[in-house]
């Protein structure tokens, strides 16, 4: 299994900033060849992230998209306005679309279903509040997203990638234990293995809140973590490189 080591930039980093950050980092990637790395920078930066590594083996990702291709639905970006852009990655479902933005699972099992039409491949979030894990229910909540996420394109799961990102850990500083990890991770691959019966190999479960330099390493080691998704200690080049140098200790 290809590790893949995304940044999710999250609503930071202007043009200007997003442009300095691909110049300092590009260099330092340049003699990675065995892991998948993929930055999702804001959308005004999309255009310019994406003539940067042009030419380079580092993916281009989308924090977001809307299902539809093209009309009034202001506010949205669409699947050809982000081919156009040659985003290879959409995250679908982060917990903040879903707690911030009412999203549900209904509306990501659309863009999944869209992006797989339109090629670009989604990075599936899911993951359980504070309350729902202390009730005991983590892993009926991951089961029930995952189900409705990918409603009706089991057969393809092994085109997506799957991110379990628990609520509690995500900006907090507090990341999943690798024992808590791997639980998690362990559950969703037999699911999908399931779900796509047993034609899956290549779906990566990747770790995602509160990743940083110094967990990394814990966390990948762990059978069933294939990667991970980064938020804060992606925002730092440095920070970025150095979990994506832990991942190849493994
Ligand atoms: O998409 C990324 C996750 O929400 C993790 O964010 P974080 O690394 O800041 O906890």
């Amino acid at each position: 299994m290809r590790y893949l080591i995304a940044a999710n930039w999250k609503m930071n980093k202007t043009v200007a900033e997003s442009v300095e950050y691909i110049e300092k980092f590009k260099p330092m990637v340049e003699d990675i060849h065995q892991v998948d790395i993929m930055i999702a920078p804001s959308f005004t930066a999309l255009s310019s992230v994406s003539l940067e590594l042009n030419n380079t083996k580092i993916k281009l990702g989308a924090q977001n998209m809307y299902h539809v291709d093209r009309g009034a639905f202001t506010g949205e970006i669409s699947p050809i306005m982000l081919k156009e852009l040659n985003v290879e990655y959409v995250i679908l479902g982060h917990s903040e679309r879903r707690h911030i933005f009412g999203e549900k699972d209904e509306l990501i099992n659309k863009k999944v279903i869209s992006a797989l039409e339109y090629g670009i491949r989604p990075i599936v979030c899911v993951g359980e509040t504070l309350e729902e894990r202390e009730l005991g229910i983590t892993l009926n909540v991951v089961e029930r997203q995952i189900k409705m996420a990918f409603a009706g394109v089991y057969p393809d799961i092994g085109l997506c990638d799957i991110a379990y990102e628990p609520v509690w850990a995500i900006g907090t500083g507090k990341n999943a234990t690798k024992e808590q990890a791997q639980e998690v991770h362990h559950f969703i691959r037999t699911l999908i293995n399931e779900l796509s019966k047993g034609n899956d190999e290549t779906t990566r479960i990747l770790y995602g809140g509160s990743v940083n330099e110094n967990n990394a390493k814990d966390l990948i080691s762990q059978k069933n973590v294939d990667g991970f998704l980064v938020g804060t200690a992606s925002l730092d080049p440095e920070k970025f490189y150095k979990i994506i140098t832990h991942s190849l200790e493994v």
